[in-house]
């Protein structure tokens, strides 16, 4: 079996794990810094932490002594059965910590407190060593290799310069031909977030950066900046589980970077022996979520991950409400990696969801959106290859008169583009009264046609019911008509429409005047109104006489 080495945290849980009922100082990460900030120069007791807390947590984790939650817990516990009264400041020092946390001047206050206080490194891990109980569980565990691991070295920058190479197996030709025209859309709301973040990274406005404790000022300025968004956006997450995981050499931290101060990140533990890595946290600081920052955090991490730790999957124990952000980055509830490649080294959650995600191989992941453009250059140029449907006519000529009537007749093979895209003039299109009429020629039909329009408008003008719909509503006796009812219609716009013998080359555009001309009626007026009762007799009246001309065979 192997050594024990990385650190297991059973039933753990984001979203339904109270936070730990002890935040004694003791055994607390966050209150052993923000003690040392208060009196750095205070004796180092067995509950009270010497200064110099990040270097310590590393000295702690790296040799595997902070190994398990049962260890927090044990420490908590010993905490405050040794100290109560300690305890009872320690709560206190916790939430001062956060606050203080918050703001940059407690960051150079605890960075200042951490310069001061160097000397005593080797002596508070030691010294904390000494104090913490080391228990053995039966999980397998990874050679930890740090240096292996990119475990106590930062990592520095991630993506492509990181890297060194940004798109393995991809052959991305900056000279390939310039196919894009005007009328391509050029990219999807995925790519664009993707292009100008990108875009702000090559401005040097934003940087993606992977660092564990590694005891450099800045990178641990960022660590703990990082620890506070977590605490905020996972709020159910006991605080000194995720310092001490962040704090973790065997953890590392993707960081999202602007103006120099952490937006967010991903803090995950790579298990590059089993070629998979673990998410262990993953946050957004709230005012700049749902901008695109999650994703590309989680591209780069992808990218790190495979080309500097070799991985080829990640897990995670996705909480509930985040599974829609994870689904979006590629993961599965399905788990596909071989159980013994990942079973007995994560940790256990409660309330969350067990989620994979394959790292593919060959995927750019911090520049998908120039392989995506690249792919719809390559579609495009084959429909163009295949079709003609790129090219784009002058509109047609379409001046209308009064009613709607159009000024002058379009021939149908007169319309620009019609005949290049394979029309031919024996296809007249899909009117019943054509089809049904096909044998006679198109000016006797229409002449049928108008005949029967005709006889159908004189039968509604002269019903009972007619009367509100023989002129086109007067705006001066109902102002806001026009404001509810944008497609007006009457009987004597139709009856122009009929007599132009231009307008209605179909039975179907006329009786879909008629129904628009009732519907309105019905929208406009409430169901008690004597228009509302109108429009719905007069249309059945018109229905009845369409389907008797119809079936007496009025209709040509
Ligand atoms: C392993 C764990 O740590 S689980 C806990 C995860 N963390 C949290 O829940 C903390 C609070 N939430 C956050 O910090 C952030 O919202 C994150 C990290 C979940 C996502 O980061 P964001 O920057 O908001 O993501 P981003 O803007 O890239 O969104 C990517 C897509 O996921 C969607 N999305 C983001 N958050 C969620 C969510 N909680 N549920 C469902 N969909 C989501 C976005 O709408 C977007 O969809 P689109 O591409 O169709 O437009």
């Amino acid at each position: 079996m192997d050594t024990h080495s990385h650190l297991t945290a059973p039933n753990r849980s984001r979203s339904s794990q109270s936070p730990s009922p002890s935040h004694s100082a003791s055994a607390s990460a966050t209150s052993s810094i923000h003690k040392r900030k208060r009196a750095a120069a205070a004796a180092a007791s067995d509950d009270h932490l010497p200064p110099l807390a990040p270097s310590s947590f590393s000295a702690d984790t790296r040799d595997g002594a902070l190994t398990s939650n049962d260890d927090l817990e044990s420490i908590s516990a010993r905490g405050a059965d040794s100290d109560s009264d300690d305890a009872e400041d320690s709560d206190a020092v916790v939430d001062d910590d956060e606050d203080e946390f918050d703001n940059d001047s407690s960051m150079r206050t605890f960075t200042a407190a951490r310069l001061e206080t160097t000397a005593g490194v080797s002596a508070a891990g030691s010294g904390r060593n000494a104090k913490i109980k080391i228990e053995n569980t039966n999980v397998k565990i990874e050679n930890s290799d740090s240096g292996k691991d990119g475990g106590h070295t930062g990592t520095g920058a991630v993506g492509p310069a990181a890297a060194g190479s940004s798109a393995p197996g991809i052959v991305v030709k900056e000279d390939s031909v310039k196919i894009f025209t005007e009328n391509l859309q050029t990219s999807g709301a995925y790519s664009a977030r993707e292009e100008n973040l990108k875009r702000e990274e090559e401005a040097g406005r934003l940087k993606f950066v992977c660092y564990s404790n590694d005891g450099i000022d800045e990178h641990m300025v960022w660590l703990i900046g990082l620890k506070n968004i977590f605490a905020r956006q996972l709020p159910n997450m006991p605080k000194e589980y995720i310092v001490r995981l962040l704090m973790d050499r065997s953890h590392k931290s993707v960081m999202v970077i602007r103006h120099n101060l952490v937006v967010g990140g991903i803090t995950y533990r790579p298990y590059t022996s089993q070629k998979f890595g673990e998410i262990a946290f993953c946050a957004i600081t709230a005012d700049e979520q749902v901008k695109g920052y999650g994703t590309r955090l989680m591209n780069h991490l992808k990218q790190h991950a495979r080309d500097v730790d070799g991985l080829t999957h990640f897990l995670t124990y996705a909480d509930n409400n985040a599974v829609g952000y994870f689904i979006k980055q590629g993961f599965t509830k399905e788990i596909y990696l071989e159980k013994d490649r990942w079973h007995g080294y994560i940790k256990d959650y409660d309330g969350g969801i067990l989620m994979e995600c394959r790292i593919d191989q060959k995927l750019p992941y911090t520049d998908l959106s120039t392989m995506i453009r690249r792919q719809r250059q390559a579609i495009d140029e084959k429909i163009r290859e295949l079709s003609n449907c790129h090219i784009v006519y002058p509109g047609i000529d379409f001046q209308k008169k009064e009613a709607g009537i159009p000024k002058k007749i379009i021939k149908i093979e007169d319309i620009p583009g019609l005949r290049e895209a394979g029309w031919a003039p024996d296809q007249w299109g899909h009117s019943r009264f054509k089809t049904l009429n096909s044998s006679k020629d198109s000016g006797t039909n229409q002449k049928h046609l108008t005949a029967f329009m005709r006889s159908l408008l004189k039968s509604m003008h002269d019903h009972v019911d007619a009367w509100p719909f023989k002129e086109p509503v007067d705006a001066c006796d109902v102002p806001d008509y026009y404001d509810i009812i944008k497609d007006p219609m009457d009987l004597k716009t139709m009856s122009k429409r009929v007599e132009s013998e231009q307008y209605y080359v179909t039975l179907e555009m006329f009786i879909a005047d008629v129904k628009r001309m009732c519907a309105n009626a019905r929208t406009y007026n409430t169901p008690d109104t004597i228009y509302y009762k109108c429009a719905t007799r007069l249309e059945a009246h018109f229905q009845s006489k369409v389907q008797s001309g119809i079936q007496s065979k009025i209709l040509p």
